[in-house]
């Protein structure tokens, strides 16, 4: 019953607490820094994976991202700055939050081994062909509603028939060269890999290793999910409440020739060969 109240004070009151000094509220709440953070990849499922976390009574997350660690102008602002994101949990609950940014920005695991070294990190990883084509939908998404100019993806992908390493939403798909200075400081077992496709098609064994791995009660339900035709999607049912995340995800993907999608997956191989090494998971990517 607390939980039940303590999310509806927590729905009601955010910006009178934010205001509020002293992060702790009365004697049994408190703001508190993440015990794990999901640290990518950008369109990874990085919203699915929280939202669905956020099924568990023992969780509680940030709703937006946060971005301290990955933007000087908030790492600046100090820890209690970013203490003061993170909701109102009773002791024995685990704080969450996701800034798919985090993985793939250099400064963040030392960043984040300073402040918590011990902090679980979920990564959720998706075929990287298929993120950077989302990630370009969603650039060329925003800057469309910009009213910004904007090249085809063929453009930035390709450089005289072959494939541009320097293209950024390439870069952020080598997923090797990222993780690697994770773990240079994080233990692996510190690190729980999800399969975003698996998350897509049947949520409910993803959730039951999160759980574990975050060291959990299973109390995540496979009937807290229900198939959505219309939306082709997973969406979330709790308490009588359902939820699909919103029409950012799962967006049409911009055309790409089957040409150039060939040369991508040609290219990514190796960098995927060297990522399931480092791993030892591997995953069904083209
Ligand atoms: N249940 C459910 N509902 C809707 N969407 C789902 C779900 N599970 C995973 N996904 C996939 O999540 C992809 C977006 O990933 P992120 O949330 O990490 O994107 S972002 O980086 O925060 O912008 C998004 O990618 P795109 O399909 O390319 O838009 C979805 O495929």
């Amino acid at each position: 019953q607390l939980y039940v109240c303590l999310r509806e004070l927590r729905s009601s009151t955010t910006s009178v607490i934010s205001v509020i000094p002293n992060e702790t509220t009365n004697s049994s709440t408190s703001r508190r820094i993440p015990g794990a953070i999901i640290i990518g990849v950008r369109k990874g499922g990085t919203r699915a994976l929280l939202e669905m976390l956020n099924l568990h009574p023992d969780v509680e997350v940030a709703k937006a991202e946060v971005h301290y660690f990955n933007l000087d102008e908030n790492f600046h602002k100090g820890l209690d700055w970013y203490r003061a994101q993170m909701p109102l949990t009773l002791a024995g609950q685990v704080t969450v939050e996701k800034t798919p940014g985090y993985f793939t920005a250099p400064m963040v695991p030392p960043r984040m081994w300073s402040v918590n070294p011990a902090v679980k990190l979920l990564l959720i990883v998706r075929d990287p062909a298929e993120r950077l084509v989302s990630d370009y939908t969603q650039v060329l998404h925003n800057r469309i509603q910009q009213n910004k100019p904007y090249k085809p993806l063929e453009e930035l992908l390709l450089r005289r028939g072959h494939i541009n390493p320097n293209y950024k939403a390439l870069q952020r798909s080598l997923y090797h060269q990222h993780l690697a200075r994770w773990l240079a400081l994080f233990p692996r077992k510190q690190i729980h890999i999800v399969d975003g496709e698996a998350l897509i098609r049947d949520p409910f064994p993803e959730l039951q290793k999160a759980e574990k791995f975050l060291e959990l009660p299973p109390r995540i339900m496979p009937d807290n999910f229900y198939f959505n035709t219309t939306k082709g999607f997973y969406c979330l049912l709790s308490a009588g409440h359902d939820k699909c995340l919103d029409e950012s995800k799962g967006r049409p993907h911009a055309p790409l020739s089957n040409e150039a999608f060939q040369k991508l997956c040609r290219f990514l191989r190796l960098p995927n060969q060297i990522f399931f090494r480092m791993t030892g998971q591997t995953f069904d990517w083209c």
